[in-house]
């Protein structure tokens, strides 16, 4: 017999859980937290009022306009709290670097997050894995695979995909959303499994590891489960079991594509890739063959989407800002001319096209709300203080937003980005991929496949909206990592014998 079928139907059980509740919330809120601050004279960042009890109300759908909004209303810094747990908001650039980039060995840590970690990815996902000896060690292996200059073994093999990003562009514009996904999907699994056949976003694999990130997505939402707020209802028989049954079928997904490298390495018939180089280390790193399998899998999960949105920003930017489209093109034309197609090489002399990029990453920042650190002391920030345990989470929206760093802030516009000589400026930073101990370590990648396809794209079309179908710049999904909502770009070639210059030489 289960504990809820003991208890008879929802409404007993939530008495006897809110009992329970108001008891211990009560108890931790007066006799923990507010007189350890008392005593010391420093409060808690300022924040709206809540219910003494529960505390603030979940941020709801697209929260990343509602902490942007407190961040308006209460202040740079600001705290919620959800029963005892609290939540730090950071939604401005200087204090983003005071807390998360000065503290960056104090915040390296992550909330505890059981429902979306500890059931849904057996404790196993590496962006929600805390703080500690297992972290250091995945992270190492991770940073053996993408660090800068082994991320230039992945040049050639991006350089071939971007032009193919570019054709499917040319012969199909009303994919181009799709096509973007196509390339980032083909890159990452050639750099997790050495895929060596072209991947289509259709591939049942791709097609499945998306299934669950997309699950993944739904128990994240801030209030999808409330054991995460009640740890205890975690043992209450035949709560989350949808959970634990996502989290079977994942495992057994990413086991299965090691599986098929297993194997080709036993007939010495591999391209090398990251799940060769964990599987021929495993004794020496230390992983079991389910940590293995996740990690491996983590790549695609972390590095493919958020690819993938970017590429869709720079066309939905490059559409819509016709000038600073037209200043990249001046220097392409100038640069390479229109019988010579960009390649890597040609980075240094093309500073528009990063500025181009990096302006898109603050414009529409793919990891729109950050991902949440935990503080593992207290840390002092002016007058307040961001207790031991509580969630950090920078916001990378409102960051992006910050007037003082990043003047008319809602405007496209790449040349905040160059000194007066057209340089890249190097006293200008965003967050875009994170902060501290936990930034992306997948950037270098992403930053490679952005410049790239960037080069190639506005080298190739003139790329503008129609007028009968006006690009809504607001749009994009309400998921962790954001997407823009489809929309409708005319690609308009400026080279006249693209195909072939594109078909030539992939070298
Ligand atoms: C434009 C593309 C990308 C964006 C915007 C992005 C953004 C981020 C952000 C914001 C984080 C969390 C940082 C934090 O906690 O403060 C992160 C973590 C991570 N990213 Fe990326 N990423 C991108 C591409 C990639 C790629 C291509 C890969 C792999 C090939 C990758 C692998 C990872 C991994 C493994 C983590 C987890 C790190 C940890 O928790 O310690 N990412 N990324």
């Amino acid at each position: 017999m289960t504990l809820s079928s003991m208890l008879g139907d929802l409404v007993p059980l939530q008495l006897v859980l809110g009992t329970v509740l108001v008891a211990s919330a009560s108890v931790i809120w007066t006799q923990v937290v507010q007189p350890l601050y008392a005593a010391r004279k420093l409060s808690l960042p300022p924040g709206p009022p809540g219910h003494w009890l529960f505390g603030n109300a979940s941020p709801g759908p697209y929260s990343f306009r509602y902490y942007s909004e407190l961040v308006d209303t209460y202040g740079p810094v600001i705290s919620l709290r959800y029963g005892k747990r609290i939540v730090c908001v950071i939604g401005r650039y200087q204090a983003a670097v005071d807390i998360l980039s000065k503290h960056s060995a104090e915040t390296a840590d992550r909330p505890r997050a059981i429902a979306a970690n500890e059931i849904q990815s057996g404790g196993m996902r590496v962006l929600m894995t805390q703080a500690g000896e297992r972290i250091k060690k995945i992270r190492r292996a991770l940073h053996a695979y993408l660090q800068p200059n082994v991320a230039e073994n992945y040049k050639q093999m991006q350089y071939k995909n971007a032009k193919k990003y570019i054709l499917d562009c040319y012969l199909n514009p009303a994919g181009h959303l799709k096509h973007a996904k196509r390339y980032a999907a083909s890159v990452v699994m050639t750099i997790a499994y050495g895929k060596t056949t072209p991947t289509s976003y259709s591939d049942p694999e791709v097609q499945a590891v998306n299934k669950y990130l997309a699950l993944l997505g739904a128990t994240l939402r801030p209030g999808a489960h409330l054991v995460d707020t009640y740890p205890f209802l975690r043992y209450i028989p035949g709560y989350l079991a949808h959970l634990r049954r996502y989290q079977a079928e994942e495992q057994a997904l990413y086991s299965a594509q090691l599986d098929v490298v297993r194997k080709q390495l036993a007939h010495g018939d591999v391209q090398p890739s990251f799940a060769t180089y964990l599987l021929e280390n495993q004794e020496r790193l230390q992983f079991s063959d389910a940590e293995l399998a996740y990690l491996a899998g983590a790549i695609f999960g972390a590095g493919s989407d958020t690819t993938a949105a970017a590429l869709g920003f720079i066309t939905m930017a490059a559409a819509c800002y016709p000038e600073a489209q037209a200043r990249v093109q001046a220097q392409l034309d100038k640069v390479l001319g229109r019988d010579r197609v960009p390649s890597f090489e040609d980075e240094d002399t093309l500073p528009e096209v990063t500025a181009f990029v990096l302006e898109a990453y603050r414009w529409r920042p793919v990891s729109i709300t950050g991902f949440a650190h935990r503080a593992m002391k207290d840390i002092i920030w002016k007058d307040y203080v961001i207790p031991e345990g509580a969630e950090i989470l920078g916001i990378h929206w409102a960051i992006a937003r910050d007037p003082d760093v990043y003047p008319e802030p809602e405007a496209f516009k790449p040349e905040r980005w160059l000194t007066p000589d057209g340089c890249i400026r190097d006293d200008l930073r965003f967050f875009n991929f994170g902060f501290g101990r936990r930034v992306c370590v997948g950037q270098h990648v992403a930053n490679n496949s952005l410049f790239i396809n960037t080069a190639l794209v506005l080298w190739a079309f003139k790329i503008s909206q129609d007028p009968s179908k006006p690009i809504d710049t607001h749009a994009f999904t309400d998921t962790a990592n954001v997407h823009p909502a489809p929309f409708h770009a005319i690609f308009e070639p400026r080279i006249s014998n693209l195909e072939e210059l594109l078909t030539g030489n992939d070298e």
